[in-house]
């Protein structure tokens, strides 16, 4: 007789590797002693010393997000290449794994999440931060009320120079950072203000107010997006700089590189 067990079981029939997002120390033991080799940890930390390990620098409460960056960050480590079949064991509702998702490995899957991160010009953790702010900014907005954010991250000294203050620059005598506690009041507060904010490839803080002013030519946003998204974007296309926008009318948050778009975020599901 034939149980719906068996046939779930096609689900994990195959597959080249086993993907265990966020799993504790006995289940990684347990898929380990089955196929040491198949087996690759996606985690925001690395406490149970994966052999095959790729960073979470966001939880992605998203789990097409989350796997994405998984499956390309493994590719990138070279623990498993196109036309490979996974296994993802992930915790759709939470933390312990209660789903699993069979994929292949396609071009398509890479939508250069992991990219945003991992190769960029600023550091990762600097990126984090800032999407971590824009992500409170979203969820709180300023005193209730939804309030939209530029940020450009990276490659500071080209963004300046393609683009002019709107107002006295708060941050031009001052050695702050992103993740530094005060600062998020800081960018919060000025976030309220007109323009974009300038961070360096280290997380300093170097402008608020900058009007950007790249050319728009071969920029790849989708339609229906305003000038702060434009500006963000495109500015990512003539410096190397990455870009993380709040959207004041919609809410989401999203992060352009080389000119395109390549992750948007709901900031209520985090
Ligand atoms: N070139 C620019 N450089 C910096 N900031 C800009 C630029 N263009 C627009 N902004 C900022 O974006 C704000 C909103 O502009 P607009 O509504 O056209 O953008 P949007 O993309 O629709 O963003 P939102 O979704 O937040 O409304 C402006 O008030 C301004 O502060
Ligand atoms: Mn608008």
């Amino acid at each position: 007789m034939t149980t719906s067990a068996d046939l779930l079981a096609d689900l994990v029939a195959d597959v080249d590797e086993v993907f265990l997002f966020s799993p504790t120390g006995s289940t990684y033991d347990d898929y380990r002693e089955i196929d040491d080799e198949a087996v690759v940890v996606v985690a925001p930390e690395d406490d149970l010393d994966a052999e095959r390990y790729v960073e979470l620098p966001l939880e992605f409460d998203n789990v097409r997000d989350r796997i994405r960056f998984g499956i390309e960050g493994a590719m990138d480590h070279g623990y498993c290449a196109e036309g490979d079949v996974i296994a993802c064991a992930v915790g759709v509702f939470g933390d312990p794994i209660d789903g699993v998702i069979r994929t292949p490995v396609t071009e398509s899957m890479h939508s250069g999440i992991y990219d945003l991160f991992a190769n960029s010009r600023p550091d990762p953790n600097v990126v984090r931060d800032v999407f971590d702010v824009a992500i409170e900014l979203g969820k709180k907005g300023q005193k209730g009320k939804p309030v939209g954010a530029l940020f450009v991250v990276g490659d500071a000294g080209k963004v300046m120079n393609k683009s002019r203050p709107l107002s006295y620059n708060p941050f031009e005598k001052s050695h702050v950072h992103v993740g530094d506690p005060i600062v998020n009041v800081m960018l919060k507060e000025f976030s309220r203000l007109d323009g974009a904010f300038v961070i360096s490839d280290s997380g300093k803080i170097v402008s608020a107010y900058r009007y950007l002013e790249p050319g728009a030519e071969g920029v790849d946003i989708p339609k229906g997006l305003g000038a702060r998204h434009m500006a963000g974007g495109a500015i990512t296309r003539d410096t190397n700089a990455i870009a993380i926008v709040l959207s004041e009318s919609d809410g989401l948050v999203r992060a352009f590189k080389g000119g395109s778009l390549v992750l948007e975020l709901d900031p209520e599901e985090y």
